[in-house]
């Protein structure tokens, strides 16, 4: 039977999607109601909600690791094309054992890409993220910020269509974080990649969004979609710039409002 497509221009489609967990002995949780959502080739999108909202359960029902309880979700790839998701989670989960290059080769290893080829895009990535000299160091020898450029390379290996990014910079410190933000901006760009971004900053989903989804508390579900209309690349010193401050301060209103739906 043909598999449902997105409409023309999208790259991915929420229809109504929701997710209800069963527990043990407490009946069950409902974290994601109803969301519908539509995002375009190359859109860099955010997903902002307060802490335990359920982002991350409708950031894996997206990379297909979690099944919707209802509603579906529509990827304009061909079906079977595996290679469409890169996704980089709060820690970079590196393989201790193996130095960056290793790191960033194993998906291509994973997916019998040949030897040279793997090898050229691996190198290829490492020097997107910053990381060119690095390629013999093993995760321990690396900081925080620069174990998450690994992740990031890593995931863009395979030219991912889609890059989902569940609160990469989480665990970075402010500076590290503002550094990883431009360098997300500018490779994000380079890449042509539609990214899909969880985080719990409202600065940083507005610096670096076309449209920042605000979702509200659980069960969690949109509560708006702010369009950010400044072109990027963005400039590091926008964030304490009027121009996004009120963006910043319409979404924190939005936020805040939608936090009370808990
Ligand atoms: N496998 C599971 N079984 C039962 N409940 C779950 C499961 N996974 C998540 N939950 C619950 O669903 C809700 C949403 O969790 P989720 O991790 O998606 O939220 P989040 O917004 O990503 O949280 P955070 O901001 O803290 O990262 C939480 O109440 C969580 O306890």
């Amino acid at each position: 039977m043909a598999q449902p497509t997105a409409s023309a221009g999208r790259v991915l489609q929420l229809d109504a999607v929701a997710k209800t967990y069963p527990t043990v002995g407490r009946g069950t949780i409902r974290a994601v109601d109803s969301v519908t959502a539509e995002f375009s080739a190359g859109e860099f999108v955010s997903i902002l909600g307060p802490s335990g909202c359920g982002k991350s359960t409708l950031m894996m029902m997206i990379a297909g690791l979690l099944l919707p309880s209802e509603g579906r979700i529509v990827h304009a790839v061909a079906d079977g094309d595996e290679n469409r998701f890169g996704i980089v989670f709060q820690d970079a989960i590196l393989l201790p054992w193996r130095n960056v290059l290793g790191n960033v080769e194993l998906p291509g290893e994973v997916r019998k890409v040949s030897r040279s080829a793997r090898r050229q895009k691996a190198l290829d990535m490492i020097e997107l993220v910053g990381l060119k000299g690095f390629e013999d160091k093993f995760p321990n020898e690396l900081s925080g910020g620069m174990q998450q450029r690994v992740a990031i390379a890593r995931a863009l290996t395979l030219d991912p269509s889609l890059l989902l990014m569940d609160e990469p910079f989480g665990a970075l410190d402010a500076m590290t974080r503002d550094q990883m933000n431009l360098e997300l901006q500018r490779i994000s760009l380079q890449t042509g990649a539609t990214v899909v971004f969880v985080t719990h900053s409202i600065s940083e989903a507005a610096f670096l969004s076309d449209r920042v989804m605000v979702m509200t508390g659980r069960p969690s579900t949109v509560k708006e979609i702010v369009r950010i209309d400044i072109p990027r690349p963005r400039p590091i010193d926008l964030l304490s710039s009027d121009l996004l401050g009120r963006h910043i301060s319409h979404i924190r209103a939005i936020f805040d409002e939608g936090a009370k739906h808990a």
